[in-house]
């Protein structure tokens, strides 16, 4: 038997519970939740001011330094890309879909919105790479479980931009009125995927388990995408959107970091033909340095870095 610590939110207990199922068939022993409260989930306001990286992640990790639980699952794209001391990521399931999503009355497309329309979303990424696409809008700041920023579509809003991963995962796909091509919104680096993290000294029959849901093609992506975060120096609430993909023999990574404002967008895209972690690892960092050449960290507020 192992504990699998989790956040408390819908969204969390069922990424958890299919990687707990998961374990159970593949490792033949039993695998129960221990559910963890972070700061993420009991603070209010902006989630961007809340002290930027890690909020979802730090009550987690303690809970498997101290023994209390033996796996945590997170969404890859709230871990922060600094190694965490004594912890390892043991498996990257394979990968849900990256892009994100538009949610909007009567099923309207962003381009089918009227001008002035109200588009809630939290994520300075989202917010910037709505205002380039249509000045016209007027963006809302908004938090909240995947369940509660849905229901502002029945109050006081026209739209929200959401996971498409994140919907999925509830039961909530109905909701989609467009799938973000990559041109339009590039997702944030990791969106979609998940990572089980373990603490050294774990047991050999569990990361055994872990070995066999780990995805190599998700691994090289979510590498490649973190990677180049890590080398713009920028957290998981910056304007940063990054997507990479295996396609045939090449690895090709996309990125973008934007004015907050939407005014700028500096938008890369490069591949590599290694098919290794090392070769993912300089592939993000390739790629940043390039952006960063062409003027990337005068957009990222020092607040985000
Ligand atoms: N920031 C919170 C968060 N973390 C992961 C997901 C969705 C699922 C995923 O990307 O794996 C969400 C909700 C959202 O962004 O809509």
């Amino acid at each position: 038997m192992f504990k699998l610590g989790t956040r408390g939110s819908k969204l969390a207990r069922t990424q958890s519970q299919q990687i707990a199922d998961q374990l159970s068939a593949v490792g033949g022993f039993d695998v129960e939740l221990v559910e963890i409260r972070t700061d993420g989930d009991v603070l209010t306001g902006p989630l961007s001011q809340m002290g930027g990286t890690g909020v979802f992640v730090t009550a987690l990790r303690a809970a498997l330094l101290d023994g209390r639980i033996d796996l945590a699952v997170h969404s890859l794209k709230d871990l922060p890309t600094a190694a965490a001391p004594g912890l390892l990521t043991a498996a990257v399931p394979i990968r849900a879909d990256a892009r994100d999503a538009l949610c909007s009355r009567s099923h309207r497309t962003l381009s089918e919105l009227p001008s002035g329309a109200k588009v809630g979303t939290g994520s300075p990424r989202r917010a910037a790479q709505l205002r380039a696409a249509r000045t016209d809008l007027e963006v809302v700041d908004i938090r909240g479980n995947v369940d509660t920023r849905l229901g502002r579509l029945e109050n006081d809003l026209d739209a929200v931009v959401l996971a498409a991963a994140g919907l999925g995962r509830i039961d909530r796909s109905a909701a989609v009125s467009e799938l973000f091509s990559s041109e339009l919104m590039l997702p944030a680096p990791g969106q979609g995927a998940l990572a089980v993290e373990v603490a050294h000294g774990t047991a050999a029959s569990l990361t055994a388990a872990l070995a066999a849901i780990d995805d190599s093609a998700t691994r090289l992506a979510v590498t490649a995408e973190r990677a180049l975060l890590a080398r713009l120096e920028a957290g998981c609430s910056a304007p940063v959107g990054a997507f990479a993909q295996l396609q045939g023999s090449l690895l090709r990574l996309e990125a973008c970091v934007c004015a907050v404002d939407g005014s700028r967008v500096i938008r890369q895209a490069k591949s590599t033909d290694g098919i290794t972690e090392v070769a993912a690892t300089l592939l993000g960092i390739e790629l940043a340095e390039a952006m960063l050449a062409d003027g990337a960290a005068e957009l990222i507020p020092a607040e985000l870095g």
